[in-house]
């Protein structure tokens, strides 16, 4: 017997941390999360992997998936698309199994629209300033590029107030703890734990 899995959103602006937090809470032991792979259009970095980091398709591939509904939500985000792939999350979640999304703001807006019941979490900065650190530390962004994503930060930070949770990445095991302990409590809400009892007496 097993229930649907929860979907769990993370969500922040660029470079405040969510791959390298996500990556550490995949590392915990004990998880059952699943990592929904995104698909993008944009250039491959340095040590990215086909179908382990993201999806890479020409502009022509993903545009043909939009339009043939393969999509959960999609993002044109700096000049490129980006978007979650359906088949993956709604197999997964009929399994039983929770699975997590990593995602920029526009894109887990559209999420919500359509998995109302989806847990949505935002990942904040320190402050700003360290955001822009971080991003520049990275050394993946030109200066034109960076001072675009700092621009779009600014308007995702305001959109904090439409998500369920938000978790401050000052040090990465302490976001990681703090997600853990959303994914622990969403999974104590009578409403979750209520379906399963339900599943069960079906079969009794
Ligand atoms: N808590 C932290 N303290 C200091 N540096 C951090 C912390 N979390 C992440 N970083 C660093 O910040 C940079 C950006 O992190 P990361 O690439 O994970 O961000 P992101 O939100 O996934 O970015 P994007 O949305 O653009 O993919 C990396 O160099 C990473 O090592
Ligand atoms: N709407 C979506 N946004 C996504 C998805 N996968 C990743 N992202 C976000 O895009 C930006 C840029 O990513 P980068 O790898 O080029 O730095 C970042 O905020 C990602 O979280 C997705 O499937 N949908």
């Amino acid at each position: 017997m097993s229930t649907r899995g929860l979907l769990f959103i993370l969500s922040g602006p660029s470079g405040v941390g969510k791959g390298t937090v996500r990556k550490a809470l995949f590392e915990k032991e004990g998880n059952e999360l699943k990592y929904s792979v995104s698909m993008t259009t944009r250039n491959r970095r340095d040590g990215e992997v086909d179908g382990v980091d993201y999806y890479f398709r020409s502009r022509e591939e993903f545009e043909q998936l939009i339009e043939e509904g393969k999509m959960l939500e999609h993002a044109e985000y700096v000049g490129n698309y980006y978007g979650t792939p359906l088949d993956y999350v709604n197999k997964t979640l009929d399994e039983g199994y929770d699975v997590f999304l990593e995602i920029e703001v526009q894109g887990a807006m559209k999420v919500k629209e359509k998995v109302p019941n989806g847990i949505f979490i935002f990942l904040t900065p320190p402050d700003l300033g360290e955001l822009k650190a971080r991003i520049i530390g990275r050394g993946t962004d030109e200066m034109s590029v960076i001072d675009e994503r700092m621009e779009v930060a600014k308007q995702e930070i305001e959109m904090m107030s439409h998500y369920d949770y938000a978790v401050v990445n000052d040090k990465i095991e302490l976001a990681v703890e703090r997600i853990q302990c959303v994914i622990e409590s969403e999974h104590l809400k009578v409403s979750n734990v209520l379906e399963h009892y339900q599943e069960m007496m079906k079969e009794w």
